[in-house]
């Protein structure tokens, strides 16, 4: 696989927050995207939320200057005809609906494309299951939002071949981004440690020890963390977070990872951070 971005051609599957953004990053690393996703509702505004963060990100000096952006096309189902290199899925954090996906899209794939999954928190070898030859599939786990974060959380399942390894890594070169390879796990590393921080820190908030505020302001000034837990709850979204806490409880055993009842209310209400506009803090409108 060469590092010429022309070489390579990726299909994401869902369009929301982090499939809209690792399209994102392709397109202004000049490689072409075909994105799908079942919501024609969030196709038709996806373009627009695409121009947005292309023009942020450029603006922050975090794509390539000189290379010209690559196309997008979109679509309710996965167009055959298009040919990628690499396919990602990023719907929703459900392990069913992923496993239905896969088994579905691996079939009108050639059986040597490599699959990647971005979930947050599902083992890769459990997804494996789905797909004709579990030896192609992957995890990336790109952080939020992919077009400024440089690094990547790559997931090498028991199964994943090392001919998909190499693939992908090039890919993730000719985006820029640097990986991290780590064993397969519920939560790997970065949601392992971080999902459960997020819910203490929701907790904490439910339990009127400290406003959202102060709870970022100490992570912040105290801590060093760059943005607070309860800011960058808002930025994964709140509904992302729960289901990812609750496939963590389930697949460690361990009860308190159980997303939190503060975290639960604000999804009840349709309070999801930045996307719906308001979550533990509030954005006026819902943020691309
Ligand atoms: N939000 C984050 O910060 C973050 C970071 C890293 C990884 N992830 C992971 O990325 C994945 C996507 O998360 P998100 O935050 O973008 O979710 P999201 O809810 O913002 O978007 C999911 C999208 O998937 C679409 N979808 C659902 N079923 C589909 C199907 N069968 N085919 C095509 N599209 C379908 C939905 O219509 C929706 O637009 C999840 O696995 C999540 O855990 C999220």
């Amino acid at each position: 696989m060469t590092n010429e971005p022309s070489a390579h051609r990726l299909t994401v599957l869902g369009a929301g927050v982090m499939g809209a953004s690792i399209t994102t990053t392709a397109l202004g690393h000049g490689v072409p995207v075909h994105l799908v996703d079942t919501d024609p509702q969030r196709l038709a505004e996806v373009g627009a939320v695409v121009e947005h963060q292309l023009r942020f990100a450029r603006m922050m000096g975090s794509l390539p200057a000189g290379r010209e952006t690559a196309a997008l096309t979109t679509s309710t189902k996965p167009d055959t005809a298009f040919g990628p290199t690499v396919l990602v899925e990023a719907i929703v954090e459900d392990a069913g609906r992923k496993a239905d996906v896969l088994a579905e899209v691996c079939g009108t794939l050639p059986p040597d494309t490599p699959i990647v999954t971005n979930t947050s928190s599902i083992p890769v070898d459990e997804l494996a299951g789905a797909v004709d030859d579990p030896a192609r599939l992957i995890g990336v786990h790109f952080m939020n939002p992919p077009y400024l974060i440089p690094f990547v959380e790559v997931i090498r399942g028991p199964r994943t071949a090392g001919r998909t390894l190499d693939a992908v890594t090039s890919m993730l070169a000719v985006l820029g981004r640097d990986a991290v390879v780590v064993r397969d796990s519920p939560g790997f590393v970065t949601s392992r440690l971080l999902h459960p921080m997020l819910n203490d820190a929701a907790r904490l908030l439910g339990e009127g020890v400290a406003s959202a505020e102060q709870v970022d302001t100490l992570m912040q000034g105290c801590l060093g963390h760059r943005t607070g837990p309860l800011r960058t709850a808002d930025l994964i979204g709140l509904d992302n977070l729960a289901d990812s806490l609750r496939i963590l409880a389930e697949r460690t055993g361990i009860d308190s990872h159980r997303p939190c009842r503060t975290l639960l209310e604000k999804v009840r209400n349709g309070d999801l951070g930045r996307k719906s506009g308001r979550g533990f803090y509030e954005y006026g409108e819902a943020q691309p």
